[in-house]
């Protein structure tokens, strides 16, 4: 669509839903604009709300693991402590010449601290494994239900929102479990530091406060960096999903026989490397940092540990400590820095896990992307008919007008064609109406009522649509007709009926489980491909009727939407379809998107859209007497059906300029014209 200046420019509607729905700049649908929000800088409220969704996500997931895993690793905590005292006690009590049964109780101690210290760590892996498994089930689950809660497409549409899914993904997978394994590192890493400060405070004070002034910087620069490397992940994200794109266009059989045949596997490749080398450039600049900060945070632990065992040795030769409270102190330091680091560590790893988990928690909590009513109006069986009133629709604020101020009746029982030009809004109008997205101004009216007032599940469970764009889903010919209404899934009598009016059935008969063959050859092992019963490839007009199959079994439904639904028959297919379609809709509201005019000719009434305008509308043979649009549109078709009347050339060369756009589709399709 072109030419709509600001002379069409609607004023915007304050009416229902208006604005809040409204697409803004990069099409997002949602009102907060959470979409394509930042990472947002975080304040410790934030960190402890997210830590508190991870934690409940974790607890609900897998209580009683949790727990025992919490309370393991804080007592794990607390063993390289008392290994310590041990070790320190057994080295005076040796040196003082104890007796071998107090040596002796004190060895045991050690071994059964050396035990345990071994065999914790084991337990407790296993049981953070289990409750990672647990939390990711949790976790997908309900991210998948947000998203299949956005009742619009604009969110799938919206660049910004698809990097966020993604991220959002992955963090479902990993992030709550890795949230709350790197808190429960840190509560960890506290018990040893505080086990380990208060036997440091006891020998030198001054020394305490060193090594703790030394943990601090390492504590801030592990969050900065695992800040940085969450900012990253998030900006490198459109690289990476371009990236997946161009390969899975490398691998995909949809794409196989283009890239061979135009040879731009190279180009491809070429463009996937190219991705790949910007997100790499981006870690690597991460990692740089991350190498030059950790090799500093190193080397100011080994200056204090050397400071500090400089003064131990003094200490002990003057023998103000003794040999005991030297090991003590050298493994006190060590046990400080390490656990200082390791809290530093797990403290940015759970930052880190809790930013990503932002993806999480913003997808799972964006809200319905259009407005929906607490209280929707019912929504009884069609009774008066459909309404466009004025409608107006851009997908967003930076594309221009696709309609701009339809008015459309859809009677009850009325078969309404619409055709125009490529691009002039005939799916736009249908997917509206199915609302998946809402109209920037002017409303839909289902028997008066906007549907905008009304459950949009209850809307759509009295729509039957074949889109253009319709879908092959690698299942059984069986389930892929129960999709369009899964209370059939196990009736065989109604699949077959459905297949029947949609020209199907004969085929599906010669299958060799009928119903029950799997229509995809995806997965199965290579074993297995030899086996006749397994993966059937259908042709493009078989999947065409097998999409109209699904929309014929909805049979309870009050409006059929039938969008190109024929493109990809042959001539006799075609002719099958319409017989069977005519006889579907006899009693039956429908409309028609054909680029097919012959297939249109019987329709009540024939709606020409253009310029995002209905441009005319009545029955064929009023429209073709008029000579506007729709007869040059006619004739045009007809002449490639008759190529040699003399007629037929006239009205080509008349349609030539209206329709040039049209040409290929017109000369494939004029079979329809019969
Ligand atoms: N999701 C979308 N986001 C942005 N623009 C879109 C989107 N879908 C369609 N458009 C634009 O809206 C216009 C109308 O498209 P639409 O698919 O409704 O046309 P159509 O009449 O059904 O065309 P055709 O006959 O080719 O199927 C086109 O200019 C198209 O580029």
């Amino acid at each position: 669509m072109s030419g709509a200046g600001a002379r069409d420019r609607p004023r915007e509607q304050g009416g229902p839903g208006a604005g809040a729905s409204r697409p803004d700049r990069d099409g997002t649908l949602s009102p907060e604009g959470v979409d394509r929000a930042p990472l947002p800088a975080a304040g410790v409220a934030t960190w402890v709300r997210r830590l508190a969704i991870a934690l409940s996500l974790a607890a609900a997931a897998a209580p009683g693991t949790l727990a025992l895993y919490v309370s393991l690793t804080l007592v794990a905590g607390a063993f390289p402590v008392v290994a310590t005292w041990l070790t320190k006690n057994v080295i005076d009590h040796l040196i003082a010449g104890s007796p071998l049964g107090t040596l002796a109780g004190l060895a045991v101690g050690l071994a059964v601290a050396g035990t345990i210290t071994a065999a914790l760590p084991q337990v407790t892996h296993y049981l953070r494994a289990e409750a990672d498994r647990a939390v990711g089930v949790i976790a997908q689950d309900r991210l998948f239900a947000a998203v299949e809660g956005f009742v619009g497409l604009g969110r799938f549409e919206n660049p910004h929102f698809l990097d966020r899914l993604r991220l959002a993904q992955q963090a479902s997978m990993v992030s709550p479990a890795q949230a709350v394994d790197g808190a429960l590192g840190v509560g960890g890493a506290l018990v040893t530091l505080v086990g380990f400060l208060g036997s440091l405070l006891l020998l030198s004070p001054a020394l305490t406060l060193l090594v703790l002034a030394a943990g601090v910087p390492t504590l801030i620069a592990e969050i900065a960096m695992s800040r940085r490397r969450a900012g990253m992940l998030w900006t490198i994200g459109s690289a990476e999903r371009r990236e997946i794109f161009y390969s899975q266009l490398l691998t995909s059989v949809q794409a196989a026989k283009e890239v061979r045949l135009f040879g731009i596997g190279p180009f491809l490749r070429g463009r996937m490397l190219a991705e790949r080398s910007t997100a790499n450039r981006s870690k690597r600049a991460v990692d740089r940092r991350e190498t030059v900060v950790q090799t500093g945070l190193g080397l100011l632990a080994a200056l204090v540990s050397g400071v500090g065992l400089f003064w131990a040795v003094i200490s002990a030769h003057s023998g103000r400590i003794s040999v005991g409270d030297v090991a003590m102190f050298v493994a006190a330091i060590t046990g400080t820095q390490g656990a200082l680091v390791a809290m530093a560590g797990d403290a940015a790893r759970a930052n880190q896990a809790l930013l990503m988990f932002d993806h999480y928690v913003a997808v799972t909590t964006a809200g319905p992307d259009l407005p929906v009513r607490a209280a929707p109006t019912p929504l009884p069986p069609l009774r008066h008919g459909i309404e466009f009133r004025d409608v107006w629709f851009r997908y967003s604020d930076d594309h221009s007008w696709v309609l701009r101020g339809v008015n459309l009746r859809v009677p009850k029982g009325a078969a309404v064609a619409l055709v125009g030009l490529n691009g002039e809004g005939k799916s736009t109008l249908i997917k509206l109406l199915c609302r998946f997205y809402d109209p920037t101004r002017g409303a839909i009216l289902w028997d008066g009522v906007d549907i905008r007032d009304v459950d949009v599940a209850e809307l759509r469970r009295r729509i039957g649509a074949v889109f253009q764009d319709y879908m092959s889903y690698d299942m059984t010919a069986g389930e892929n007709i129960a999709l369009g209404d899964l209370t059939a899934l196990d009736d065989r009598d109604r699949l077959a009926a459905a297949a029947r009016a949609a020209g199907i059935h004969d085929k599906i008969m010669e299958l060799p489980s009928t119903f029950d063959t799997l229509l995809t050859r995806m997965f199965f092992m290579e074993s297995e491909k030899e086996d006749a019963r397994n993966g059937h490839m259908l042709s493009g007009g078989q999947w065409q009727r097998l999409a109209l199959a699904r929309a014929f079994l909805r049979d309870r439904r009050d409006l059929m939407i039938l969008d190109e639904p024929s493109a990809g028959l042959d001539a006799e297919a075609e002719h099958e379809i319409h017989v069977s379609l005519k006889r579907h809709q006899a009693d039956q509201t429908s409309l028609l998107v054909s680029h097919r005019l012959g297939a249109v000719r019987d329709a009540d009434r024939i709606v020409v859209l253009s310029d995002g305008q209905i441009a005319e509308q009545g029955r064929h043979d009023e429209l073709t007497a008029a000579g506007g649009i729709y007869a040059r549109l006619f004739a045009l078709q007809a002449s490639g059906y008759h190529p040699g009347t003399e007629e037929a050339r006239t009205a080509a060369e008349q349609a030539h300029g209206v329709a040039g756009a049209q040409a290929p589709g017109a000369a494939s399709l004029s079979a329809g014209t019969r």
